[in-house]
């Protein structure tokens, strides 16, 4: 079956002091439909830094990223807009919602961004019930909690049915209750068949997933090296 993520020989060379390394060191990774996939690894070790290549937000120095079989390298930028806007559910590391648009109107913005078909506020209202936030449809950013917002995140990822969710550190900024409402609400997802790639500092989250890589020093291997 045709991977729905393909990252290819990925390098990420950056420039620290004048002298160049490698944020990303010939990593390669492919996320199977309903697959889903933790990466783990200390701060530092490349992880946002190969999570913003695997959702097109920021290109490679060598290898290749594919999204369905499409190269996310080497498009224009409103091509890549479109692809990343209707195929990639990205909830970006910290908080993203936009303070001046309600709960409502931040989770139809990927929606509102280019034509769509179909009833997006209806969708949008269905995807807050789901996950327990449908009253506070009329609330701004602002008035939530961190796992209230976080979860409202997670609707906004999937307003456009992406062919993926990738997450950046999902629960870093939440307690323990919050973290396993957002983590129990990304299980349910996949148990639905959303295919997920998530970082993670946090160990406990490696029981939501089926499969976990780690990362070190910009090198990407399977399994959880950090127990070793
Ligand atoms: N724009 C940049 N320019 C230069 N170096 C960078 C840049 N972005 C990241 N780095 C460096 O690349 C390395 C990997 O950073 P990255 O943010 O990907 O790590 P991380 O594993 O996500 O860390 P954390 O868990 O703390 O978020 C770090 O050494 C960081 O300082």
């Amino acid at each position: 079956m045709e991977p729905v993520l393909k990252l290819k020989d990925i390098c990420k060379e950056y420039r620290r002091g004048g002298a160049p390394f490698f944020a990303v060191d010939h990593a390669s990774l492919e996320v199977e439909p309903g697959g889903y996939v933790n990466i783990i690894g200390r701060s530092g070790s490349g992880k946002s830094t190969l999570l913003n290549i695997a959702a097109g937000m920021l290109p490679p120095t060598s290898g290749v990223a594919e999204l369905g079989g499409v190269s996310l390298t080497g498009k224009d930028d409103a091509e890549l807009s479109r692809i990343r806007n209707d195929g990639i559910g990205f909830i970006p590391q910290g908080v993203s919602a936009l303070p001046a648009l309600t709960v409502l109107e931040n989770v139809m913005l990927p929606f509102c961004l280019y034509p769509h078909d179909g009833d997006g506020e209806g969708y949008a209202r269905l995807l807050l019930d789901r996950f327990g936030v449908a009253d506070l449809a009329d609330a701004w950013p602002g008035e939530l909690s961190g796992g209230e917002l976080r979860r409202v995140l997670i609707a906004r990822a999937l307003i456009n049915r992406p062919q993926i969710v990738i997450a950046d550190e999902p629960t870093s900024d939440l307690d323990v209750r919050s973290t396993r409402d957002v983590m129990e609400a990304f299980a349910k997802l996949n148990a639905d068949g959303t295919t997920l790639l998530i970082v993670s500092h946090d160990l406990d989250a490696l029981k939501y997933g089926k499969r976990v890589y780690t990362m070190s020093e910009g090198r990407l291997a399977e399994g959880n090296r950090l127990a070793l």
